[in-house]
Parts: structure tokens; C-alpha cells; sequence
């Protein structure tokens, strides 16, 4: 690893205010590049574009040629912990991914046995990426975390309400706590071979962290990202981990003091004023232009990134948005943001 004074972002995860915020964007690879629309047709799906190396290596990076960002983030999806523990994943052009969904006696079939070994293309993506990469940049890798992930082996797609799998939770709740289990010691696995393997930092996409009550959030999402940044640190100690619990609202003071994480990812729909009064002042923070205004651009951009760079003028902050870039948005406007940022 290169020393941290060089990477930006990574200081800032573990601390370090700076003059002006470094900045990656979430899901910056992607459809809106039409680099990534021709590397993705190399591929017969999805999966097979996360499992090689050669191609997710190259998807990884297209973004860091255009734009003047401080950090690469592994090309892979959150949903390929599933696929590895044998659980049927497709992604659908479209529709986006479906899985045959998991009933409560389903559970005890998944195979932890096979899941390093599925995902051995993926660290060796991330080695080839470390490999390449400038001193300057940060390596992120990520998982789900096990609510997030939960909530598609459950319901078999992405829901607005997470019905299923919240209901799941209180009618089966030992086969819940289970797979709760599963998911926590294979993300702790999977994120350790990441930090190994090269990545600089890792991040838990917590991205169904709403409509939870006070008690389904303390075992939904508090307790198992816990146990994960316990786990990785045992292994790899001082970890520089990053959560995003998008959507906790009032529940991202608890998340903030209860987790462990270093650095705290904030959806746009928090409050700046909230971050400001709730959240201590030294902690620091990645986020969160609204994805729409980057579509949009123009002055609708413009006012709230300064609104944004304003509220985190003090404390240690990444750029981000709140919540990951649409495939419609203009290249033309994320330049222009990153010239913002850049000044
Ligand atoms: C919930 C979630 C998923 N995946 C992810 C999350 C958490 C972040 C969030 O809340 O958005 C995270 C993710 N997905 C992907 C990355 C790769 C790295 C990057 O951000 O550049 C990352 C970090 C690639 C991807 N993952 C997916 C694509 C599009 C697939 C395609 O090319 O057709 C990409 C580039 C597919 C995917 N994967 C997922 C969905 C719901 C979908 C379909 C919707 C969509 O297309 O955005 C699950």
C-alpha cells in the first residue's frame, strides 16, 4: 500500500479534513459512459462482466479516464454474494436483477463452503486494479450489507417497502437470524480478501436502511454491520471502513456512535441542518447531492452542490451524491461538477 499522505480520500475517511473535499461518485461506472455500454457487450451478462477480470478491471477504470476523481471503486455488484452461496441470480436488462427467492427452509442450503472460491475473479480483479492504479488514488472495494442483500435473497427483486423480507424476519425469525449469520461471516470473508487483495477501503451499501422500527433496525442493521467491522478488524486491524445506510434518517445518530465505521455515507434526503445538530463534528462524511440535480445541471445543480460544500466546510467530507448516478445524466454535467469540486 502507498503511503495514506498521498491518497486524499482514504485520509479523509481515516480523519483528515481537506482544503477542498476529494470526490467519487457512486456507481461511477456505468450505463450513462458509453465506453461501459460496448465493454458490456463483451460479456453474455452481468455476472460474467463482474467475474472477468480483464473486463471489470477495464469498466472499473473508464471513469477515471474521463474524470479527475480521487478514487476507483471494484466493478462488481452486491448481488454476487448470493450467486456464490448458491443461490439462483439473474439480472434482467431492465428490470433489474431476479432471484428465485428464498423460502425459510431454503436457508440451510445455501453453501458457504463454495462462496471464496466463486469469488476468487473478483480479488483477482482487485489485484490487477492495485496493480495499475496511481499512488494518488483510492482503491474502494464493497459488499452489501446483510439487511440489504437479505431483502433481494427474500423477495427475489428490489421492493419500495421490503415487505417481504421484513415480514420474513418477524414470522421465521430463527431461519432469519441464520441467514443473518451466513451473510455476516461471508462479508466478512469477502471484504477481507478485498483489503488483502489491494483495496484501500471498503464500503457496506446499506440501501434499504428504511422502514424499519426501532427494534427491526437495532437487529436489521445495527447488529449485523457491527459484527462485520468487528470481524474484518480482527482480521485486519484499523480497517478503513465506510457505511451508507441510506435512508436511517433519525436512526444515522445511532448508526454513526453503534457501528464502528470511520466515515458515514448520507443520502439526500438528510437534512444538512440535521448532519450539522445530530451527528458529531469530527466524524467524517460522504454525500449527497440529489442524483436528479446532476441530471438536470445548470444552476439546479450548482445551488445545492455550494449549499453542500458549505455545510461540510468544517469537518472531514467526500464528495458524493446521495445515492448512485442514473443512467440518463449527461457527461457533460458531471464535468462540470467535478470542475465545481475542483475549483
Ligand atoms: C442495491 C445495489 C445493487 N448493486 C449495488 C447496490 C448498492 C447501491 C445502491 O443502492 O444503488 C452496488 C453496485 N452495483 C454496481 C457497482 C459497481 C461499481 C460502481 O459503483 O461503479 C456497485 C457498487 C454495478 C452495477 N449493478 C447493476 C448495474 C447495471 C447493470 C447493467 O449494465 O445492465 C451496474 C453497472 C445492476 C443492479 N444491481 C443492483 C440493482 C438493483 C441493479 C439494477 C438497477 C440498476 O441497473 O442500477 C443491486
Amino acid at each position: 500500500m502507498s503511503p495514506v499522505a498521498e491518497k486524499r480520500l482514504l485520509a479523509t475517511v481515516l480523519g483528515q479534513r481537506q482544503e477542498r473535499p476529494p470526490v467519487w461518485i457512486m456507481r461511477q461506472a456505468g450505463r450513462y459512459l458509453p465506453e461501459y455500454r460496448e465493454t458490456r457487450t463483451k460479456a453474455r451478462n452481468f455476472l460474467e462482466l463482474c467475474y472477468t477480470p480483464e473486463l471489470a478491471v477495464e469498466v472499473t477504470l473508464q471513469p477515471l479516464r474521463r474524470f479527475d476523481l480521487d478514487a476507483a471503486i471494484l466493478f462488481s455488484d452486491i448481488l454476487v454474494i448470493p450467486d456464490a452461496l448458491g443461490q439462483s441470480v439473474r439480472f434482467e436488462t431492465g428490470e433489474g436483477p431476479i432471484l428465485e427467492p428464498l423460502g425459510p427452509d431454503d436457508v440451510a442450503r445455501l453453501d458457504r463452503d463454495r462462496a471464496m472460491s466463486h469469488l476468487a475473479p473478483v480479488l483477482e480483479t482487485v489485484r490487477r486494479l492495485r496493480a495499475s492504479l496511481p499512488a494518488d488514488k483510492t482503491l474502494i472495494g464493497f459488499c452489501g450489507s446483510p439487511w440489504t442483500v437479505a431483502t433481494y435473497m427474500l423477495g427475489g427483486r428490489g421492493s419500495s417497502d421490503q415487505w417481504t423480507a421484513r415480514k420474513f424476519a418477524l414470522q421465521h425469525p430463527e431461519a432469519f437470524d441464520r441467514l443473518m449469520d451466513i451473510l455476516v461471516a461471508t462479508s466478512v470473508d469477502y471484504l477481507v480478501a478485498q483489503l488483502q487483495a489491494g483495496a484501500d477501503v471498503v464500503q457496506l451499501f446499506e440501501s434499504w436502511a428504511l422502514n424499519l422500527d426501532d427494534a427491526a433496525f437495532a437487529r436489521q442493521v445495527i447488529a449485523p454491520n457491527r459484527r462485520i467491522v468487528e470481524g474484518v478488524r480482527a482480521r485486519v486491524p484499523n480497517a478503513p471502513i465506510i457505511g451508507f445506510p441510506r435512508g436511517a434518517a433519525g436512526n444515522l445518530p445511532r448508526y454513526a456512535r453503534e457501528v464502528g465505521i470511520n466515515a458515514m455515507g448520507i443520502d439526500y434526503s438528510t437534512p444538512l441542518d440535521f448532519v450539522r445538530n445530530a451527528l458529531p463534528a469530527d466524524l467524517p462524511l460522504q454525500g449527497n447531492l440529489d442524483p436528479l440535480r446532476l441530471v438536470v445541471g445548470g444552476e439546479a445543480m450548482e445551488s445545492q452542490v455550494r449549499a453542500i460544500l458549505e455545510a461540510f466546510s468544517n469537518r472531514p467530507h467526500i464528495f458524493n451524491l446521495g445515492h448512485g448516478i442514473v443512467p440518463e445524466t449527461p457527461i457533460a454535467h458531471v464535468e462540470a461538477l467535478i470542475g465545481m469540486i475542483k475549483g
